[in-house]
């Protein structure tokens, strides 16, 4: 696990006296909106480790505002959020979990990159139980420049976190205004500010810049598969390998031969690899690996075999509305918490549940 801190400090550090007032927690893990701009003009000059803002200090500056809850900071890792890892992710649900059991603490939020905040809300939202409210954020600009989002999205993530309309929701994602649900959203530009969207069903909620927040929707399933992985501090090997026009086994052979436990097909339109991935992946099946057909496009209904003459194999498993990202992570933790017969029984349920 390479959680390399877990420093927590005071709240009284933070110039707030407010005894009786709720609490939100923030856990910091990287990313642009736990950097700061070296030039107020250059919003892509940043840089992490050294130079970066650390949570706390975030906190200390940022304004106040109606409604402003008592806030401590956490500190738990300073990565860009590409180069956070399974193990990294499962300390911060831990980390996350240990907060929550606090009485004193009503809410958690979480600073976070956002070229992969999707994918730690996925882990998150499967494995957290529902209860306190646990809201991802990220920026698209460091703080400190001309026309950062990064204090505003704190503050809604905040006044998120603090609505009780956000608990029980599972792990909600909160940038520009706009609130996602875990396995709804994804990032769709690099430049704008809008930087989150949710090509399916679209976002769950606004925050609004007074403050209000509005929330719809139904919650996803609570899984809670964190009790079902014991102290793993890492998670096992899934590979996702794409498929296009002339994709052949090399990969999935690859893929295997580094010790993949299971492998994601991202697969043209509706799940489909080309005849030679197919051969690999029933190669791979035979061998033990969980292969499972998802799809390459934004929006898909990877949908069971039917047995007809198009249909890859009837032995691979499917990830009917996750795209190919959740469906790996599904599938790592579902082998996470079990043998791989009751791995493949696990992830095909969390698979159709989502
Ligand atoms: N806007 C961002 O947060 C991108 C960033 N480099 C990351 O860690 O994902």
């Amino acid at each position: 696990m390479s959680i390399i801190e877990a420093s927590v400090a005071g709240a009284g550090a933070l110039g707030h006296d407010r005894d009786g007032l709720r609490r939100c927690v923030v856990v910091g893990t990287g990313g642009t909106i736990g950097t700061r701009g070296s030039d107020p003009l250059d919003r892509n000059e940043y840089m992490y480790g050294g130079t970066s803002v650390d949570t706390t200090s975030t906190l200390d500056n940022l304004p106040d505002f109606p409604g402003r809850p008592e806030l401590e900071a956490i500190a738990i890792t300073d990565k860009p959020s590409h180069d956070l890892d399974a193990g990294d992710q499962l300390g911060l649900a831990r980390v996350v979990e240990q907060l929550r059991a606090r009485r004193d603490v009503d809410a958690v939020v979480v600073q976070h990159g956002t070229n992969t905040v999707e994918e730690t809300a996925f882990t998150l939202d499967l494995l957290l139980p529902h209860g306190k409210p646990v809201v991802l954020v990220g920026s698209m600009r460091p703080s400190g420049v001309v026309g950062t989002d990064a204090d505003s999205n704190l503050i809604d993530a905040i006044r998120l976190a603090m609505s009780p309309a956000a608990a029980n929701r599972g792990v909600l994602v909160s940038l520009g205004g706009r609130v996602f649900a875990a396995r709804d959203v994804t990032k769709i530009d690099s430049r704008s500010l809008a930087g989150f969207g949710a090509p399916v069903l679209g976002p769950i909620g606004l925050v609004e810049p007074d403050g209000e927040v509005f929330l719809s929707g139904a919650a996803p399933p609570d899984v809670a598969m964190l009790g079902r992985i014991g102290d793993a501090t890492e998670l096992p090997r899934v590979d996702i390998v794409v498929s296009h026009c002339t994709a052949d086994g090399t990969l999935i052979e690859a893929a295997c031969a580094a010790g993949a436990r299971g492998v994601v097909c991202a697969g043209t339109g509706a799940g489909f690899p080309t005849a030679r991935q197919v051969a690999a992946l029933r190669a791979a099946a035979a061998n033990g690996v969980l292969v499972c057909r998802s799809s390459r496009i934004a929006s898909a209904y990877v949908t069971p075999p039917s047995r007809t003459s198009t249909d890859p194999d009837p032995d691979f498993l499917w990830s009917a509305h996750l795209n190919a990202y959740q469906a790996r992570i599904a599938l790592s933790i579902a082998l996470a918490a079990g043998s791989t017969a009751d791995a493949r029984r696990t992830a095909q349920e969390l698979f159709a549940r989502f």
